[in-house]
């Protein structure tokens, strides 16, 4: 018979790929536990909490272990390193978890992957934590805001030196606490196939909590679940899992009757969707991606909705097509950007993010800008949008553009819940905040071309 696997050696696997292998976190959880989907939901639950926990915390858990470790977690070996932050996190964060099991589990683990002799170690920086849980020492608030914020938060000093500059203490405080909170997946009804009433009544028939999402009347906050994947209303088309932020672009787009849509950076297709629906049967939507892969993606998806305006095109948005010169009446431009905005979903962007990779996205984003602002018709509409909070991936990028284009920006008021409306959604453009807005953090910006 074969051993059962054990659930704190699928989580080191995990953060294996996550940390040492550079694996989306959201990815590589979700492909374990389709691999184990035979696992009780307990456990699954479980591998979830303290692999996602575990990452959300892991500054101030780095900074625990290094004040009460003779090796500092630089030095330690990964795979140690790795089994004290989850042992560390499950002490710390988890009630339901005595600490001798942490503890015990941990120095079990540590011998049966060949680490013997660390045994002792790892049972002495443990036992140390779990004697002196009272006594750590923080950095001083008043003294040190950013060093506090950035452990208290495991948020990487850059992002908060940087927030702190542009948003101030308060705003800074609210977001970074935002990211620990536990928001409900949000979906949009594809009202094409079923009416949210309908939709609603589906849902809770299959045992999941439903709850009406912030400003938009289509969309809905489920919760208790297993995965999307099995849930029958997804098999059937009939929603499609999306934040409000990005709901928010299509709103903003404002799709007329037979508008042809150019969406240039669309996989796996959210926003895309949205609008062929919108253009209810009639008009075009060509949704490009970069590689084969993301525009089987969106093909998928279209498939699933069962729109038939919409197509999947592979297409660099770098490269100029000269066959799509000014032929769009709207294009989207969602372009890839640093993701700051969403990290209560992709935990582990914070550690992967750098100045100098957020510098390079930026000048990206500027190459895409400055070729497909050519797909927009003469009086066109080029919606701007990235799932980041930073102005130089959001503003500043639109500033840019309309200094060398002919473009300029127009009000989205109209388009926008009233809570939502600002001086800037009346110049055209909408910063959502995490845990300021009711949505992720997201930029989107009109603008209109005038030449
Ligand atoms: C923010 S995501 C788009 C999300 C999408 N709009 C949606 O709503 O589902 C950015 C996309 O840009 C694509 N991308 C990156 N570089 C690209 C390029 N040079 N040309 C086309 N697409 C690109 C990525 O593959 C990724 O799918």
């Amino acid at each position: 018979m074969t051993k059962p696997i054990n659930s704190r050696d699928i989580i080191l696997g995990i953060l294996k790929e996550i940390i040492q292998e550079e694996e989306y976190s959201h990815i590589a959880l979700r492909n374990t536990l389709d691999k184990y989907q035979y696992l009780e939901k307990q456990e699954r639950a479980f591998i979830t909490r303290v692999t996602e926990g575990t990452l959300e915390e892991m500054i101030k858990i780095d900074y625990i272990l290094n004040q009460f470790s003779k090796v500092k977690v630089k030095k330690m070996k990964p795979f140690i390193c790795n089994l004290l932050r989850i042992s560390v996190y499950q002490i710390l964060y988890m009630d339901s978890v005595p600490d001798s099991a942490a503890c015990n589990e941990a120095v079990k683990i540590a011998a049966k992957r060949g680490f013997v002799n660390l045994k002792g170690f790892v049972n002495g920086v443990l036992r140390n934590i779990i004697r002196n849980r009272e006594n750590i020492i923080f950095p001083d608030e008043k003294a040190e805001p950013d060093d506090y914020l950035s452990i208290m938060y495991s948020m990487p000093k850059w992002i908060v030196e940087k927030w702190l500059k542009t948003y101030g203490l308060e705003k800074t405080k609210i977001m970074l606490q935002s990211f620990f909170h536990e928001k409900g997946t949000v979906i949009r009804c594809n009202t094409k196939r079923i009416s949210i009433e309908e939709l609603e009544k589906e849902l809770e028939k299959e045992g999941i909590v439903v709850k009406p999402a912030h400003y938009l009347n289509y969309a809905l906050v489920i919760s208790e679940f297993d995965t999307i994947g099995s849930i029958k209303a997804f098999q059937k088309g009939f929603f499609y899992v999306q934040d409000i932020s990005s709901m928010l672009v299509a709103e903003v787009a404002d799709p007329q009757k037979n508008n042809v849509i150019i969406d240039v950076c669309a996989a796996p297709g959210g926003k895309s969707l949205h609008l062929a629906e919108k253009l209810d049967g009639s008009g075009k939507v060509e949704a490009r991606d970069l590689t084969p892969y993301k525009v089987g993606l969106i093909q998928e998806n279209i498939e699933k909705s069962q729109l038939s305006n919409i197509i999947a095109l592979q297409q660099d948005a770098c490269t100029l097509d000269l066959d799509s010169v000014e032929q769009a009446d709207i294009l989207i431009a969602d372009l890839p950007c640093s993701g700051l905005g969403v990290m209560n979903q992709k935990t582990d962007i914070k550690y992967k993010m750098t100045p100098e990779k957020e510098k390079q996205l930026v000048n990206l984003q500027r190459k895409i800008l400055e070729t497909v602002y050519q797909y927009v018709k003469k009086g066109g509409t080029l919606v701007y949008s990235t799932c980041t909070i930073d102005e130089e991936e959001n503003i500043q990028n639109v500033k840019w553009l309309m200094e060398r284009y002919p473009f300029q920006l127009e009000s989205i008021d109209a388009y926008l819940p009233e809570e939502l409306r600002s001086d800037t959604t009346k110049e055209g453009y909408l910063q959502l905040l995490p845990g300021i807005h009711q949505a992720d953090g997201f930029f989107i910006a009109k603008l209109k071309r005038i030449d």
